[in-house]
C-alpha cells in the first residue's frame, strides 16, 4: 500500500549504484537542495530510511525529540544486527537479538555486535560519506551525536525516541603542530581528543548506545533494575551520568584508592550507588560479572559488544575529519582493550563499505606498569599470561587481566599493528612536553605519545608518516599527577619538563630581579 512518507528525492527516487551521474547530482543534492517527496512504504530496498535534510520549520511547541518524532520516516528499516560469537568459526548459526540480556556465547567466548553488511552495501561509499558529512554539526535528533550520525552502523533498529544521547562525539582532531614540529620532527602529528566530551572520557561513546538500548529494554518490560560496571573511573563517569539523565539506576564497583579524585567524585554527583571494593580493578571486574549473573543488574562494561558500537565511531569520525583520507598510523593507549577493537571495526567496516580504500596502522601502548599485551606481542603472541598490575600515573589503565585481550590481538594482526610500552617516567614526561605545546592532556595520553616517540626514534614512523594519536580522557580528570611532576615530588623521577612556581615575596625589587633572571634565560628565545 502506498503511504505519503517524507524522504530525500535525492536519495529515494534511485538505485545509487546503478546511475553514476544521477548519482554525483544525489551526493550534490544531499548536501545543498534536499526536497521532500512521497515514496512507498514498501521496504524497497532501493530506499533508505534516512532523515531529510531539510527539515519544515521549526514549531515552538515541539522540542527536538519531537520533531524527530513527527518527521520520522514510516519506511520499512532495511538495516539490522544482532550478537555473533566473536570471530566464530565458518558456518556458526549461533546469533541472538540486540533485545536478548547476553554477553557471552554458548561456548563462554566474547559476542561482536554483527551488522546486515549486504543491506549496507546496498548504498555505496560515496552515500554514505555524503550522509554522515550531511549530519555534522546539525542539531536534528538524535543525528547531532557523533555516535548517531552513524545511526545505521551502530544500532539501526533502535527508536530515536529511546536514544539517550548527550551528543557526544564530534570531539576536536587537534594538529599538533609544534609538538610534532619541536620534539618529533613531524609535520603531520594529530591528537583526537576523545576526553573532550561530555564526562571527559571516549567511555560516552560506548555509553550512549549501551544505555539506550538498556531504556529500550526496560521500556519493552524486559527485568533490568539498574546498570552496573567496574571501573577504573571513566567508565563509571560515563555510565553514572547517562542513566541519570535517562533516570535508571546505576552501580560503580571501583577500586578503593585507585582512582582519581576527579573520577571519583563523578558517580557520587550523579547519584550512582557507588562501591569502593578494596581490590584492584581486575577484581571489580570479577565481582561484577558474578553479581550480574545473580541479579537483573545489565553489564555496562566493554565486555558487552553494544560498547564497541559508540566507540567504533571515532574511527570513523577521524577518516570523515581527514575528508575520507586514510591515516598512516593510529595509536590508541589500551587497558581493558576493547577500544583498540572498536577503532579497528569502525576502519574496517568504512573500507568494506567502500569509503575508503585502505585501513591504517595500529599501535597499542600500554604502561610498561601494566602491560600484559605488551609481552604477549613481544612472545610473538605465543600464550597469554594475565599478572597483577602495578601502580601507575596512568591508573585507568591499571588492568592485569583484559577482558577484551582475543578482540585486540585480533585487530593488531589484521591491521598489521604493533604494541608499544612506557615507562613512568617516559609517560609523565611525554605528558608534560605536550603540556608544554598547549594541550593539557592525561597520563594514558602519554602512554600512547611514548609509543609514538618510540616508534619515530627506531624508524618504523617516518617524520611525514600522517599520525594520528587518540587522546583518551581529559587532563582535568588527573591534575594530581602534574602537580606531583611539577613540583619534583616523585620519588626516582628526574621531572626534566617541570615548571614549578617560583615563590617571590610582594615587592618590587624581588619580582624585578626574578623577572630579569627570567628573561636573561634562553627560556624565551628557545
Ligand atoms: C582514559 C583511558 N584511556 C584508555 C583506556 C583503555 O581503553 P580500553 O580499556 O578500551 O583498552 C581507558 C579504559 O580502560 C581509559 O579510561
Ligand atoms: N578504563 C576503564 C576500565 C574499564 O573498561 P571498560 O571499557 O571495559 O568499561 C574505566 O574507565 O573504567
Amino acid at each position: 500500500m502506498a503511504s505519503s512518507c517524507l524522504f530525500n528525492a535525492s536519495v529515494s527516487s534511485l538505485n545509487p549504484k546503478q546511475d553514476p551521474i544521477r548519482r554525483h547530482r544525489s551526493a550534490s543534492l544531499l548536501r545543498h537542495r534536499p526536497v521532500f517527496v512521497s515514496c512507498t512504504a514498501d521496504g524497497n530496498n532501493n530506499k533508505a530510511p534516512i532523515e531529510t535534510a531539510v527539515k519544515p520549520p521549526h514549531r515552538t511547541e515541539d522540542n527536538i525529540r519531537d520533531e524527530a518524532r513527527r518527521n520520522r520516516s514510516t519506511a520499512v528499516n532495511p538495516f539490522s544486527a544482532k550478537y555473533v560469537p566473536f570471530n566464530a568459526a565458518p558456518g556458526s548459526t549461533e546469533s541472538y537479538s540486540l533485545d536478548e540480556i547476553v554477553y557471552r556465547s554458548r561456548s563462554g567466548g566474547l559476542l561482536d555486535v554483527e551488522h546486515d553488511m549486504e543491506a549496507l552495501k546496498r548504498f555505496d561509499g560515496a552515500y554514505w560519506r555524503d550522509l554522515f558529512d550531511s549530519r555534522v554539526g546539525k542539531s536534528t535528533w538524535p543525528y547531532g551525536s557523533g555516535v548517531w550520525s552513524k545511526k545505521e552502523w551502530v544500532l539501526p533498529e533502535i527508536d530515536d525516541d529511546d536514544i539517550v544521547s548527550a551528543f557526544e562525539g564530534n570531539s576536536n582532531l587537534f594538529w599538533a603542530e609544534r609538538f610534532g614540529k619541536q620534539f618529533l620532527g613531524m609535520n603531520d602529528l594529530w591528537v583526537k581528543h576523545c576526553g573532550i566530551s561530555h564526562t571527559g572520557s571516549f567511555k560516552d561513546l560506548g555509553m550512549t548506545v549501551l544505555v539506550s538500548q538498556v531504556n529500550r529494554l526496560r521500556k519493552m518490560k524486559r527485568p533490568v533494575v539498574g546498570v552496573g560496571c567496574a571501573s577504573t573511573g571513566d567508565t563509571s563517569a560515563a555510565l553514572s551520568a547517562y542513566c541519570a539523565s535517562a533516570g535508571i539506576p546505576s552501580i560503580v564497583f571501583l577500586p578503593a584508592n585507585k582512582i582519581s579524585m576527579a573520577q571519583l567524585v563523578q558517580p557520587i554527583a550523579n547519584g550512582a550507588f557507588v562501591l569502593s571494593i578494596d581490590t584492584d580493578f581486575d577484581g571489580c571486574m570479577k565481582l561484577i560479572r558474578e553479581i550480574t549473573a545473580e541479579l537483573p543488574i545489565y553489564l555496562a562494561n566493554s565486555l558487552n559488544s553494544l560498547r564497541l558500537e559508540g566507540q567504533k565511531t571515532a574511527a570513523i569520525e577521524i577518516l570523515q575529519q581527514f575528508d575520507w583520507q586514510v591515516p598512516d598510523w593510529v595509536i590508541v593507549p589500551g587497558g581493558n582493550l576493547g577500544n583498540i577493537y572498536a577503532f579497528y571495526k569502525g576502519f574496517k567496516m568504512c573500507h568494506e563499505l567502500g569509503l575508503v580504500d585502505r585501513i591504517p596502522r595500529m599501535v597499542c601502548a600500554q604502561a610498561a606498569n601494566a602491560n600484559p599485551l605488551f609481552l604477549h606481542y613481544k612472545s610473538g603472541w605465543k600464550d597469554f599470561k594475565p599478572m597483577t598490575a602495578s601502580t601507575t600515573f596512568a591508573s585507568a589503565i591499571q588492568i592485569g587481566d583484559p577482558v577484551s585481550i582475543d578482540r585486540a590481538v585480533y585487530a593488531l594482526k589484521k591491521c598489521n599493528g604493533i604494541v608499544e610500552e612506557a615507562t613512568e617516567e617516559e609517560l609523565m614526561d611525554a605528558m608534560a612536553q605536550a603540556d608544554s605545546t598547549g594541550m593539557f592532556i592525561c597520563p594514558h595520553t602519554g602512554v600512547a605519545l611514548t609509543a609514538l616517540f618510540k616508534l619515530r626514534n627506531q624508524g618504523v614512523i617516518a617524520p611525514t608518516d600522517r599520525t594520528v594519536v587518540v587522546s583518551t580522557a581529559h587532563g582535568l580528570k588527573f591534575t594530581q599527577s602534574k602537580i606531583d611532576y611539577h613540583s619534583n615530588a616523585i620519588p626516582d623521577m628526574a621531572c626534566r619538563f617541570s615548571n614549578p612556581p617560583v615563590d617571590v615575596k610582594a615587592d618590587f625589587g624581588a619580582v624585578m630581579d626574578v623577572l630579569k633572571s627570567y628573561l636573561g634565560s634562553n627560556t624565551l628565545t628557545s
